[in-house]
Parts: structure tokens; sequence; C-alpha cells
């Protein structure tokens, strides 16, 4: 059984707007994802107030997980930083409501936190600033009502696309997506790779011809040369665990990177 396609007429969101901005002036977007509460709830505040500054054009806001099986070392430890600080989703939903990024912010959830947090979480989300939501153990088909949950509300559904998915399903997937898709480079868990998938440009070319929505690559991008690189065959970049790692070090580091990232992927 699959879940309930998205309505058709649904307004633009936020996220839609910053990629037909982008589109327009033929630029690539940078999504930089962040772990909430890491290093310490203030710098997490000054990170999420500093990546528009310094080029980022969409923020994947990560909510600390005590099991994060889908992650790397990085960003395992970032989000048990967080928890240690006693950042949990409520504790995100509060930093992102200080912070107010003005660009759009996809919120990045197992599961779990979100399902704890009972059915107004959502709409508290967007309260908060919040313009979508990912749900990383949540594949297309795997619970209709869950999932129409959370396409039914006020944020944008983002999807994730794997190198394996076949590409009648890479269609099912987006259609039951909104905001962008979000192509995982490669198998395994998050986390920094000397080099990019040889196949990724083919990947990205049968996501391509299955959906009209933007396409975000992410798994293993951390430096400008990689970014470039994905920047000339998608739509956007995700970058997380060398902004996590770069975090660790301080904030000023972190923004310094995506300064870098951001003029890789404008010269690409
Ligand atoms: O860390 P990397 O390799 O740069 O990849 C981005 C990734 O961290 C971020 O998008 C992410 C964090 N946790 C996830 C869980 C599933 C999918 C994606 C993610």
């Amino acid at each position: 059984m699959s879940a309930p396609t998205m309505p058709a007429a649904r307004a633009a969101s936020a996220i839609d707007r910053r990629f037909a901005d982008l589109r327009a002036a033929n630029r690539r977007a940078l999504v930089a994802y962040v772990t909430a509460g890491h290093p310490d709830p203030e710098r997490s505040v000054a990170l999420l107030q500093g990546l528009e500054a310094a080029g980022a054009d969409v923020i994947e806001l990560g909510v600390p997980f005590s099991e994060p099986l889908a992650d790397g070392p990085v960003i395992q430890h970032s989000s048990q930083v967080a928890l240690e600080h006693g950042v949990d989703l409520d504790g995100a939903l509060a930093l992102l409501s200080r912070a107010r990024p003005t660009v759009p912010v996809v919120l990045f959830s197992y599961l779990n936190p979100l399902m704890a947090a009972g059915h107004g979480v959502l709409q508290r989300a967007a309260d908060a600033g919040a313009s979508g939501v990912l749900v990383t153990d949540l594949p297309v088909g795997a619970d209709p009502e869950r999932e129409a949950w959370m396409g039914g509300g006020p944020l944008d559904f983002v999807r994730l696309v794997a190198p394996t998915t076949p590409p009648a399903r890479m269609a099912e997937i987006a259609r039951h997506g909104s905001g962008f898709v979000y192509l995982i480079s490669r198998l395994g868990v998050t986390g920094e790779q000397d080099a990019l998938s040889a196949t990724l440009p083919e990947t990205v070319a049968r996501l391509r011809a299955a959906t009209t929505l933007p396409i975000c690559v992410g798994f293993g991008i951390s430096r400008p040369d990689q970014a470039a690189a994905v920047a000339r065959i998608a739509d956007g970049v995700v970058v997380g665990s060398a902004l996590v790692r770069a975090a660790d070090e301080s904030v000023d580091r972190a923004l310094a990177l995506a300064r870098d990232l951001r003029s890789a992927i404008d010269d690409a």
C-alpha cells in the first residue's frame, strides 16, 4: 500500500520559493546540515544565525536522537553532545525559534522523537520557523498513516532516494514528497569521503527523469571541489559532517567552510 500523493494545489512554500529564486538566478543551493544544540546551545544559535550570511540557502536542523543509526561518527557524536546539553526535539524547536534564520529550515529527525512529541509537533515546528520535515527512517510506503500525517501538515515533506532506488520507485518517492528530493550519493552512513561515487551523474539523470522537484545530493560531500562537482549536476549540495566537525572547533570555522563551499558552488 502506498501513501496518498501530495495535494496538487499546495501553495508555494518557503522552500519552493527559494529554489524558484535560485533557478531564476541560475544558481545551485548550499544545503547546510547542523545538529541542534551542538556544540552547545549558545553556539548552535550563533551557527544558525550565521549560516545564511555565509551562503547557505537551506538549513537542515538535526534533532538529537540517542540511536542515530543512519549517521556516521561525526554526527552521532554531535547528537550525543547536544543530548548532554539537554537538547531534544523541544530544545531544538526552542533554539530554532530563538535563532529565527531567514533561510528555510528543514527539521531532520528520526521518527521516534516526532512520535513521542505527538500530533501537534508539526504545527509547533512550523511556529518555531521550520518549513519542512525529513524523517530519516520513514521510507515511502512503510507507514501510510504516519506518512499522511507528515505530508498533510504545514511542512514540506522531504523524501530520500538512494543510489539503488529503481526508476519507477524514484518517481513514486518524489510524488509523495515536496520541497525537494534528497538523493543519498552512496550507500552507508553520513560522513566525509575522499571521492564522490563515479555513478552519481547517472543516478542524478535517472532521478531528473522521474521528477520535477529540485534534486539535492548529500552524503560524503565535504570539500569545495566536491561541492562544485555536485553543483554541476544537481540543484543543491548538502554538507553535514564536514560542517559539524568544523563546528566542533568553532562557529567561525564552520562559517568559513560554508563560505568556501558557497563560492565553489557559484564558480562551478
Ligand atoms: O554528513 P554528510 O556525509 O555530509 O551527509 C549529509 C548528512 O549528514 C545530513 O543530510 C544527514 C544527517 N543525518 C542524516 C540521516 C539520514 C540522511 C541524511 C542525514
